[in-house]
């Protein structure tokens, strides 16, 4: 079946249904990675965009059952050159195009992603809808123009958890704020024996003082940082309380809290493949990201905030540490292994935080 996708500047890419069909729209945006799809597929940190993926064979090592971010995927829809029907990796469980078609994700394949990602990196991301089947082009174009922007709509109520629920571990306690937060994130706790406690992002200081944790993680999520305003007071209120870690979004609800600002990128970064600078050792990382929001570094001119990590491409702020409070957080994802598992060290320098090693 044939599939189309508009962006709202009019320019249209012709292709083939994969997936579910009907018609979608979202915010466009492209991720370098060579794979790792199904891990993108179920970040719920993509809910509300259309992701197109660089790489021209997505599929080949299939869908498996361990590497889900999340119960379910958020993602928009999916685009990509060329699909594969035929994976062959020994933990395959099933085809890229049957899980998509089971979420409700529409995919299109066959599209010149090359093309298209060179217009995003020219023109920044931009709304867009995807239909399958015979679709009247120049209304497709008026619904990407008209459909709503990623900034002001509530995603992170659509992928947090409601009720507070909690994971036994016999070492420290981390209260984890959800805001649509990866599987992977909380496996790493698990592996260093912490009992975790996930919370909604709507807790207060004062249940979070109830709970009394030992140390507090806030959560990768979707939609612009702004959009969730209590939890950056509620972040506000806790900073020097408890250790405090963020990770992409928790990073900028921090930053916001701290009296900082965020700014849109102009097509941010998505990917397995971006090197990311520890300022204190001199050493890079490649790291895997996912963010179109940026915390501005002017902004944090004059705080007692250390700018730690820098992106190599661009030199944009990656990870903060306040200079005296235990309180630091990371853009990219540590939980991530885009190969070896180099960042794990930002998990250990949290534990460290907790058990009163503040570095
Ligand atoms: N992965 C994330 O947490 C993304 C954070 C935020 N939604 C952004 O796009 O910048």
């Amino acid at each position: 079946m044939k599939a189309m996708l508009a962006l709202e500047d009019g320019t249209l890419f012709t292709g083939r249904a994969f997936g579910a069909t009907g018609e979608q729209w979202g915010e466009v945006v492209f991720n370098t990675g060579m794979t790792g799809y199904q891990e993108i597929l179920t970040d719920p940190s993509y809910c509300g965009q259309i992701v197109v993926m660089t790489y021209p064979l997505i599929g080949n090592y299939g869908i498996n059952r361990e590497d889900f971010e999340a119960k379910k995927s958020f993602i928009r829809g999916f685009v990509v050159k060329e699909a594969c029907d035929y994976p062959s990796n020994w933990r395959a469980g099933y085809r890229i195009g049957d899980f998509l078609a089971r979420e409700g994700v529409l995919g299109i394949s066959g599209v010149d992603t090359r093309a298209l990602t060179r217009h995003l990196r020219s023109y920044g991301t931009m709304r867009g809808v995807i239909a399958t089947g015979a679709v009247d082009q120049a209304q497709l174009v008026e619904k990407a123009k008209n459909c709503p922007h990623l900034s002001g709509q509530k995603l992170v109520a659509d992928v947090a958890v409601k009720e507070t629920y909690a994971i036994e571990g016999r070492g420290p306690r981390v209260m984890l704020i959800d805001l649509g937060s990866k599987q992977n994130i909380i496996r790493k706790l698990r592996e260093r024996n912490c009992a975790v406690i996930v919370v909604p992002p709507d807790i207060t200081p004062e249940q979070i003082a109830q709970i009394g944790p030992d140390g507090v993680l806030i959560s990768n999520g979707p939609g612009d940082p702004v959009d969730v305003p209590k939890t950056i007071a509620t972040t506000r209120e806790i900073i020097g309380k408890y250790p405090l870690f963020g990770i992409c979004l928790g990073n900028q609800v921090m930053a916001l809290a701290l009296g900082a600002k965020t700014y849109k990128m102009k097509f941010g970064h998505r990917g397995a493949n971006h090197p990311v600078k520890d300022l204190r050792t001199g050493r890079v990382y490649i790291t895997s990201h996912n963010h179109g929001f940026s915390v501005d570094e002017e902004s944090l001119k004059g705080m007692d905030i250390d700018i730690t990590h820098i992106n190599l491409n661009d030199n944009t702020v990656e990870g903060i540490r306040h200079k005296y409070l235990p309180l630091f957080a990371v853009q990219y994802h540590p939980e991530a292994s885009p190969g070896p598992q180099e960042s794990d060290y930002i998990f250990d320098q949290f534990m460290d935080m907790m058990r009163g090693e503040v570095q």
